[in-house]
């Protein structure tokens, strides 16, 4: 489903943000990508996202091939960013829920409503700055997905949720890979991601260092300033914060 090639991107003449990086994923994988700050994951999503070019390289999603198909990526992949108020533009829950809906298309409006539903988001009415974090985040997950796409990429999906939003949001990326989405999320903190993400891509200043199941990945983590999850630390008698 997706496939980099030598991958590279820089921003206008500063040094390369992401180099030569190479990874295939297929269709159903839900995906980690770790690493420090600044070492390149959301600028890895927007590039899976079609909303920037490769300076260097190539990356297909699904049959499309970037430098050239980025408009056709756009409407294979959806992108979830961290801050929801960088994202939503209704006023309401359901304003921002149908935007782009033609009125008169009460099957595709119905769909919407049930996402919401499924999602937790049960007062469609409520002005979208009354709501709490998880739930302007939950939104903007119920409107990435409305439009089913194939790839949904989720940049620090956990970031800032209280324990029953993130065991929500665990529950939508189950449902995405059970029902065939590719999806790729960017996090720091990896305890809600451990037991779900079947690939784990670690980015040190823009390269990629290590890719793999967890057994593979996690005993490198450290080394390029990733914290591994609690239980793995403690299951190989690590202290958790050396
Ligand atoms: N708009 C921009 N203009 C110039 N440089 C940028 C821009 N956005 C990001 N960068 C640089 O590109 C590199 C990768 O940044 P990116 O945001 O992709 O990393 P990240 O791993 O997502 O970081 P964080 O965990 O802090 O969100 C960094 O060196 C960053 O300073």
């Amino acid at each position: 489903m997706i496939r980099a090639d030598g991958l590279g991107y820089a921003f206008g003449a500063g040094g390369a943000a992401l180099e030569a990086i190479g990874f295939a994923l297929p269709r159903g994988a839900l995906c980690a990508v770790v690493g420090a700050n600044g070492s390149g994951k959301s600028t890895l999503l927007a590039l899976l996202a079609g909303l920037f070019t490769p300076s260097a390289g190539t990356l297909a999603v699904g049959g499309d091939a970037s430098p050239g198909a980025e408009e056709a990526i756009r409407r294979r992949a959806a992108l979830v960013l961290q801050d929801p108020d960088q994202q939503i533009i209704g006023a309401t829950v359901e304003e921002d829920l149908l935007l782009g809906l033609r009125p008169g298309d009460a099957t595709a409006r119905g769909a919407a409503r049930a996402l919401a539903a499924r999602l937790g988001l049960a007062d469609l009415a409520a002005p979208v700055h009354a709501l709490s974090l998880g739930t302007r985040r939950k939104l903007c997950i119920a409107t990435a997905l409305r439009d089913a796409p194939e790839v949904l990429l989720l940049d620090e999906p956990f970031a800032g949720l209280d324990y029953p939003a993130i065991r929500e949001v665990r529950a939508v990326l189950a449902a995405n890979r059970a029902a065939g989405v590719t999806q790729v999320v960017a996090a720091h903190d990896l305890e809600a991601l451990a037991d779900l993400a079947d690939r784990w891509l670690v980015l040190e200043r823009g390269r990629l260092v290590a890719d793999g199941a967890a057994e593979a990945v996690f005993p490198l983590l450290r080394r390029h300033g990733v914290r591994p999850p609690g239980a793995w630390l403690s299951a190989h008698g690590l202290d958790p914060w050396a």
